[in-house]
């Protein structure tokens, strides 16, 4: 059943949805800052579970047929967690025989994934952000990624979702692989039926929801 919950509630119709996004975002800067540390770490934990399962099916369809000598390893993008964004750390641990990959944001408008093995490595860079070191990491070709995890400031069920605004995200998945999976990753509080987006969004093929309980 859809209640009002449902409806991305904070927009005055401008006209413009450049604009209508701004407004948004600025709203959800609100929500977000309403959450308490423990209620991230909690809802974290529950979108970390969701995401082992989803990506251990996945890797079970990857190794259907596959030899002991060409054993297929999940390539996943996934992210450092920023203030108002779930901590997807755990993932490590719980999966390990993934091989994790992490954004550098290389100039004012490129972003590129490096192979991380432990989240140690990550180091402060851009906008406060944990990077990996380009000098130190491994690139892969955007086409190489199976899974991308995407943060953003709001997610619509029906796949549209709302960045930080810098264009990053929606630049470097022009060039992912048809089969990549793109998956939404937010709190509980960040899913609506839809968010308003431009032609040059990306949609997700996924937006992750923790049930209400
Ligand atoms: N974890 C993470 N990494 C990312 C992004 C992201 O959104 N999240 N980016 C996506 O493009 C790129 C960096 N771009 C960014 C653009 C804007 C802000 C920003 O406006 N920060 C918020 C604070 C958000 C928070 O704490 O959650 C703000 O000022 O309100 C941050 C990063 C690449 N790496
Ligand atoms: N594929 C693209 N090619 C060129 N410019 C783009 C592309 N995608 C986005 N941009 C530009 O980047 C800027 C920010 O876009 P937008 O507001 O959609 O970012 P966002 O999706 O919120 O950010 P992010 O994806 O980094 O989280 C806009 O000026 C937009 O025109």
């Amino acid at each position: 059943m859809h209640t009002d919950r449902d409806r991305f509630p904070f927009l005055t119709n401008t006209g413009k949805i450049s604009e209508m996004k701004a407004q948004a975002r600025e709203t959800m800067r609100q929500v977000l800052a309403e959450m308490t540390a423990e209620e991230k770490q909690l809802e974290s934990a529950r979108l970390c579970e969701m995401l082992v399962q989803l990506i251990e099916e996945k890797e079970r369809e990857a190794r259907v047929g596959a030899s002991a000598v060409m054993w297929p390893q999940l390539k996943v993008g996934t992210f450092s967690a920023l203030l108002r964004e779930p901590d997807l750390r755990a993932l490590h641990d719980a999966l390990p025989d993934v091989d994790w990959y992490y954004p550098l944001c290389r100039d004012e408008d490129q972003m590129s994934y490096y192979l991380v093995h432990d989240v140690d490595e990550l180091e402060r860079g851009s906008f406060g952000i944990m990077e990996p070191n380009a000098e130190r990491h491994e690139r892969v070709a955007a086409g190489q990624l199976d899974v991308i995890l995407c943060p953003g400031f709001a997610f619509g069920r029906d796949g549209s979702r709302l960045g930080k605004g810098g264009g990053y995200y929606d630049r470097y998945l022009m060039g992912r692989a048809v089969h990549c999976e793109l998956i939404g990753v937010g709190f509980a509080c960040q899913v609506y039926d839809t968010v308003p987006v431009e032609k040059h969004d990306v949609r997700m093929n996924r937006v992750l929801e923790i049930p209400s309980s």
